[in-house]
């Protein structure tokens, strides 16, 4: 096991659901907020998706890095939502959001979340993903607009978000709840251990 200096998590995130999860770990931890230009060219799978844009965000914190600060382990993450082989990110405006509920409302669709992981010192790097299954209930137009009013789905993947007044819109889900929220704790815990970090 590693001193507790050499414990520490760098989490690579602006978003505050990741700042509060990362904060249930008991670690000591830091933010350096990754300014990763999240576009990608080429036509690529949801999992290499998440799982690029992960690594991506927390090989550019590595990059930030002043030289007395490069130890500990970086995490970056991304989440996107699928359906019907569509990939939906954060609403670019509330018609891309309508647009998405819409669509999403009465059936099933998936969340993934992509989870790297990067030593600071050393640049090894461990990356993964996980799936969610989310079934949405029906909704009618109004009460999507309804919903838009409340202002929360304008940062979130698929424009709802399951921890907030979003989770009455949510008849049940498939796999872990803190993929969907946006950091999937269980798999990061596993990626942890690579780096003899340990949760529990
Ligand atoms: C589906 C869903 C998504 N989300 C959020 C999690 C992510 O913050 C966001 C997806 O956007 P991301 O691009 O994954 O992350 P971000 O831009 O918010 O933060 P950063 O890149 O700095 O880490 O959607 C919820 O909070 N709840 C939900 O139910």
């Amino acid at each position: 096991m590693q001193t507790k200096e050499h414990q520490r998590l760098i989490l690579a995130s602006s978003s505050p659901r990741r700042q509060e999860l990362i904060q249930s770990f008991g670690l000591p931890y830091i933010i350096r907020v990754s300014d990763a230009d999240e576009t990608v060219e080429q036509k690529i799978t949801p999992s290499e998706l998440v799982e690029l844009l992960s690594l991506r965000k927390a090989s550019t914190v590595r990059e930030m890095l002043e030289v007395q600060e490069q130890h500990g382990i970086i995490i970056g993450s991304d989440t996107v939502v699928v359906y019907n082989e569509e990939i939906l990110g954060k609403p670019v405006d509330e018609q891309d959001a309508f647009r998405m509920l819409k669509g999403l409302q009465g059936d099933v669709h998936q969340v993934y979340s992509g989870v790297a992981c990067v030593d600071a010192a050393t640049g090894q790097q461990v990356i993964s993903h996980s799936v969610t299954h989310v079934r949405m209930k029906s909704m009618t137009d109004e009460q999507i607009l309804r919903y838009i009013a409340t202002g929360e789905p304008k940062d979130k993947a698929g424009s709802y978000a399951i921890q907030g007044i979003g989770a009455t819109i949510i008849s049940g889900i498939e796999g872990d709840y803190f993929t969907v929220v946006g950091l999937p704790l269980s798999l990061l815990s596993d990626l942890l251990l690579t780096f003899d970090i340990q949760v529990l």
